[in-house]
């Protein structure tokens, strides 16, 4: 079978290393019907490396769907824009218009598996529909037959039968049905993918399937970088090289994946990623932990840090202003304590 329909758009070739996505001081809002603001990305800042995958954890109402709903420059009421900048690839994408940022980002620079993706496919087209309709907006210069060899190439590069582009749906189990989400939405070779908890609600083998599918689009080059949110602790561990933690709207800490979860500093990830004593053993079937009381109600967000009321730690200057970000061996953080000294705090936590 011929190669170079997928080629002349597969990343072939390996580029310098450089951020492929810088999002700067973000903050987006829902606006509900009783006129409230929720602020759920409230100054969000950080970059994607090339080749790279970063892992977003936090607890449910953090903000991290709105965050990749925002990168999408998903601006649809309730949700609006406020301010920040997001430069994917080099191109400004707050200053597209719609029209632009449909025909040159979405599926081609960016795309979006949104949570319970596989249950959205239109259960009356074949899914060699999904990719026809992609295709007729993307490149309209390839006929039927090029197109169906073009997704057969991709399924069977990506080890999913091509039968599946004949059937429908709901002919598919959920395992299925999510890999062929997942393939369908990468067809384009975009350079970042964002996976919203794309294994939940899959079982353990399909959960594997699913993963391993996204190691081999890294590998093989049809994406180039990874945001992927979970609440499973091993994933975010095998398949993050960093892990950005969020809470209340912003980001609390961010590391590599191995000093997030083992030798975090701030107290909310500290909480989050539980005691883990044996390190691979014992993160074998871990979600993130429950920590007592709430996150602070995103319509009204405290001064100071955001986790003092839940903070063993918290002092009245934990109250007070903004609280900046560390940096500390390679991480960043926001606390007002050192990390030494939280660091020997833990120390006697765990005698
Ligand atoms: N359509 C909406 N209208 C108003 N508020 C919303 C809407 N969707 C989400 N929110 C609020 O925005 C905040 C962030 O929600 P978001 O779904 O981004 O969190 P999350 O971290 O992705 O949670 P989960 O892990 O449960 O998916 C929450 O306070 C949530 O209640």
């Amino acid at each position: 079978m011929s190669r170079t329909i997928l080629d002349i758009h597969a990343h072939a070739e390996p580029l310098p290393q450089r951020d492929i996505l810088e999002v700067q001081d973000l903050h987006t809002y829902y606006r509900t019907r009783h006129k409230e603001n929720v602020y759920a990305v409230d100054g969000v800042s950080f970059t994607l490396e090339e080749g790279k995958a970063l892992g977003i954890a936090g607890e449910s109402g953090c903000g991290k769907s709105t965050l990749a709903l925002s990168l999408m420059g998903f601006y649809f009421p309730p949700l609006h824009y406020k301010s920040g900048s997001i430069v994917l690839g080099g191109i400004d994408v707050m200053k597209l218009n719609k029209e632009q940022l449909r025909k040159q980002i979405l599926g081609r620079e960016i795309a979006y598996i949104p949570q319970a993706a596989m249950n959205a496919l239109n259960p009356t087209l074949r899914i060699i529909r999904f990719i026809e309709d992609i295709m007729k907006e993307h490149r309209p210069e390839l006929n039927r037959k090029q197109v169906r060899e073009l997704a057969a190439e991709r399924f069977e590069t990506l080890n999913l039968s091509p039968d599946v582009l004949n059937l429908y749906p709901n002919e598919l189990s959920g395992g299925m049905k999510q890999r062929t989400v997942i393939a369908i939405s990468t067809i384009l070779n975009p350079k970042v993918l964002v996976a919203d908890e794309p294994t939940s609600a899959l079982d353990v083998t399909s959960q594997k399937a699913v993963i391993k599918l996204l190691k081999d689009l890294m590998s093989k080059k049809f994406i180039r970088s990874l945001i992927f949110i979970t609440h499973e602790l091993p994933l975010l561990y095998h398949v993050s090289d960093d892990i950005m933690v969020m809470y209340a709207g912003e980001i609390v800490e961010r590391g590599t994946a191995k000093q997030m979860i083992f030798d975090s500093v701030h107290p909310y990830t500290k909480r989050l990623m539980g005691s883990i004593i044996v390190p691979e053993e014992g993160m074998k079937s871990q979600k993130l932990a429950a920590i007592p009381g709430a996150p602070p109600n995103l319509k009204q967000v405290p001064e100071g840090c955001r986790f003092a009321d839940r903070c063993l730690y918290a002092e009245d200057a934990c109250r007070e202003g903004k609280i900046p970000e560390k940096w500390s061996g390679g991480r960043k953080y926001r606390c007002i304590h050192e990390s030494n000294v939280l660091k020997e705090w833990y120390s006697h936590e765990a005698k």
